[in-house]
């Protein structure tokens, strides 16, 4: 047997609520539908699909302790987290994000993520304090983290001695919080995972493919990019290798959480020693898998 392979998942870790219908919406549509409540934010969906293959996930984050926070904790307990260096706040509500999705895809979705936010470096506690790392013997493992705290944070990380010596994972939580990646951009720190219209906004540009972006990344700075496109080819590159690959043609049932699937199937696939043309092909197909899944209306 081989041994679960470690990974801290720094970030959101809260409940989506997600309304879903299978008509087509706009503004003020008013449908029938299911709505769900389900373990969310990009840390924790990054580190349900690193548990699904075979990864051992501890969540570095901030949660009330509230109701709502104790059954989010047994929910990650139950999938197999480790949830003890948690900063459970006291006084912070567990955050919450809300979607609603149509048969036109993502209607409008709002993140509440302040809790987070205001716990700050609070949440980093453990890679100081000797539970993870300390000044002396930082944390050398690998990270993946998300871009749902708050720039200030993100630049201290991105300059932190504490994660000098950390294989670095970064995705941006959405569109709208792309831009807080910039410090990993211009540092030339850490691997970023991107979808095309976020790789535009770290670029203030639009690119018209996967490859196009990827090359404006790195020449902004970028050590190495991971840029994907819906069903259009996805690309990685670093200065020396850039690798577009098309993803498998699926019928799309789903669209919350495709390119977090995808970043955690890459991670995996590279951590079980897959080339990288090897874990581009097997972060696509997972995605693929994912997009395409069963969702009950
Ligand atoms: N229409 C699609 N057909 C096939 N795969 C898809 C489709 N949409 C998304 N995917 C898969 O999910 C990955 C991430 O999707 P993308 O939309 O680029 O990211 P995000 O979810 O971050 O917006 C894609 O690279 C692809 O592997
Ligand atoms: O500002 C944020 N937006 C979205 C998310 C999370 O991202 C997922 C949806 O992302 P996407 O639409 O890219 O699939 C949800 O699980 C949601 O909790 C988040 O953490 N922060």
């Amino acid at each position: 047997m081989t041994e679960r392979k470690d990974i801290l998942c720094i970030g959101s870790v809260l409940w989506d609520i997600i309304g879903r219908s299978a008509s087509h919406m706009r503004q003020g549509s008013d449908v029938p539908g299911r709505i769900t409540r389900l373990p969310g934010g990009v840390a924790m969906n990054i580190a349900m699909t690193l548990a699904r293959f075979g990864m051992a996930p501890t969540l570095l984050t901030a949660i009330g302790r509230d109701a709502e926070g104790d059954e989010l904790v047994r929910a990650c307990q139950r999938m197999g987290m480790r949830t003890d260096l948690i900063y459970r706040s006291e006084d912070l509500p567990t955050d919450r994000y809300m979607a609603v999705e149509g048969a036109n895809g993502l209607i409008a979705a709002i993140a509440d993520a302040h809790s987070l936010e205001a716990a700050g470096a609070k949440i980093l506690g453990p890679l100081e304090d000797g539970a993870l790392g300390s000044r002396d013997t930082p944390f050398d493992g690998l990270v993946a983290l998300d871009g749902n705290l708050t720039v200030s944070l993100l630049e201290k990380i991105a300059r932190s001695p504490a994660f000098a010596a950390a294989d670095l994972r970064v995705a941006p939580a959405s569109p709208g919080k792309a831009e807080r990646l910039l410090p990993f951009v211009n540092s030339a720190r850490a691997t970023l995972y991107v979808n095309l219209e976020e790789a535009g906004l770290l670029c203030q540009t639009q690119f018209d493919t996967s490859a196009d972006a990827a090359r404006g990344l790195l020449k902004r700075g970028a050590l190495r990019v991971l840029v994907t496109d819906g069903g259009n080819a996805a690309t990685e590159a670093d200065e020396n290798d850039l690798i577009s690959q098309t993803p498998p043609e699926v019928l799309v049932t789903r669209v919350t959480g495709a390119g977090d699937t995808f970043m955690a199937a890459h991670i995996a696939a590279e951590a079980s020693g897959a080339s990288r043309a090897d874990a581009l092909a097997r972060a696509l197909q997972a995605a693929a898998t994912y997009v395409s899944g069963d969702t009950p209306l």
